[in-house]
């Protein structure tokens, strides 16, 4: 737990402005009543107050410690309403559309961490990730020098039956669907940034693939191996394998029998899934049979910080993604500040 309890440690030196826009969740509100009273996030809730307001009674809480922001009545809505028409208009979005769209949660959550009055958002334990990172995209816009949004789980392996201990990247299992190989080696490298981010480790990168260095020829194994090739002309330092299958990526001695000249040696913390079929079931795997702690999807690439959770999430999982979601947002504001 040693990676987890350091980013809680991290949120609680300097908790953020974190909006969510599910208050109708009863996960969401317990989380959110956790994170305020915790002090690694500021929560603003968005969404109905009345509801919101019904269903803490319910559950015997008290959103003391929260800001509720309604968009039926908040004095924000207008002013989001305006600055989400001059950012869509090119786009054919017409006044009257903004101000309808500002009213859904999603769109005034996102809206308020662009125009600066929340500093990261976290949403999907209702919304589809579709619509989560649709609106993320379109509302906050790509971070300078990145070229795609992608998506990474924090995956935190601290059972005692785990052999491999500690926190690792997975990416992308919730975002970019059949990537080609240059978007493959933009999401490898915005994960080798994530893992240096949060698990104050050096990354060490494996290209997963059903090929060790070679051993099978397919179209699918060469995109891997090309992807594998851009990142390591950008980022020579880096370590990285190629075409590598999940046992030599995490088990040294198995490394050592496929892939003798291994960057990597069997000690991966980063792995690169080669599509979304194989992400998104991959990280199910580990979470449901493995008992890994997935934490997530996490976006990189974004301007500022919004976070998706899975549908399936617990109170727990949100709590997380509030916490990383705060630190992804101080770094923003270290940078800023620089
Ligand atoms: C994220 C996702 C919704 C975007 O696809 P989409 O809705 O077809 O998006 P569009 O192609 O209409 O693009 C919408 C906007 O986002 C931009 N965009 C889409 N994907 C992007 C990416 N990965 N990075 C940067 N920009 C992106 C487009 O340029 C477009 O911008 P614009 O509206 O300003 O012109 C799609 O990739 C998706 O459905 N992914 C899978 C999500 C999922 O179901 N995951 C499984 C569970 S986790
Ligand atoms: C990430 C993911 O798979 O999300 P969901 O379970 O909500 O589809």
């Amino acid at each position: 737990m040693k990676a987890l309890n350091q980013i809680l440690e991290r949120a609680r030196r300097d908790p953020q402005r974190i909006v969510l826009c599910e208050g109708q969740d009863e996960r969401v509100l317990q989380a959110a009543v956790k994170a305020a009273e915790d002090g690694i996030a500021r929560i603003l809730l968005v969404g109905s107050g009345a509801a919101m307001a019904a269903g803490a009674r319910e559950l015997g809480v008290s959103l003391s410690g929260v800001e509720l922001l309604d968009p039926a009545d908040s004095p924000l809505t207008e002013p989001l309403a305006e600055a989400l028409f001059s950012l869509r208009e090119k786009k054919g979005m017409t006044r009257e559309q903004a101000s309808a769209a500002v009213r859904e949660p999603l769109c005034f959550a996102n809206m308020l961490v662009r125009e600066g009055h929340a500093d990261g958002s976290v949403a999907g334990a209702v919304n589809t990730t579709a619509d989560v990172v649709r609106t993320a995209i379109q509302l906050l816009g790509l971070a300078p020098g990145s070229k795609l949004v992608s998506s990474f789980f924090l995956m935190m392996l601290c059972k005692p039956f785990h052999n491999l201990k500690g926190g690792m990247i997975f990416s992308d299992c919730g975002l970019v669907i059949d990537p080609d190989a240059e978007q493959l080696a933009q999401i490898a490298m915005a994960a080798a940034d994530s893992a240096r981010a949060l698990l104050d480790e050096e990354p060490r990168v494996a290209m997963l693939s059903f090929s060790t260095s070679g051993s099978a020829q397919h179209g699918n194994v060469e995109k891997v191996v090309e992807a594998a090739r851009e990142v390591k002309s950008r980022r020579p330092g880096l370590a990285i394998d190629e075409d590598v299958q999940l046992d030599a990526a995490i088990v040294a001695e198995i490394a050592e029998r496929k892939l003798p000249d291994s960057k990597v040696r069997g000690n991966a913390n980063v792995l690169i899934f080669p599509d979304l079929e194989a992400g998104n079931i991959g990280y199910k795997l580990a979470e449901r049979i493995g008992g890994a702690e997935a934490i997530g999807p996490l976006l990189q690439g974004l301007a500022k910080p919004a976070n998706d959770l899975s549908r399936g999430c617990s109170v727990d999982d949100i709590y997380h993604v509030i916490a990383v979601t705060t630190v992804q947002a101080q770094s923003l504001s270290s940078v800023t500040e620089a």
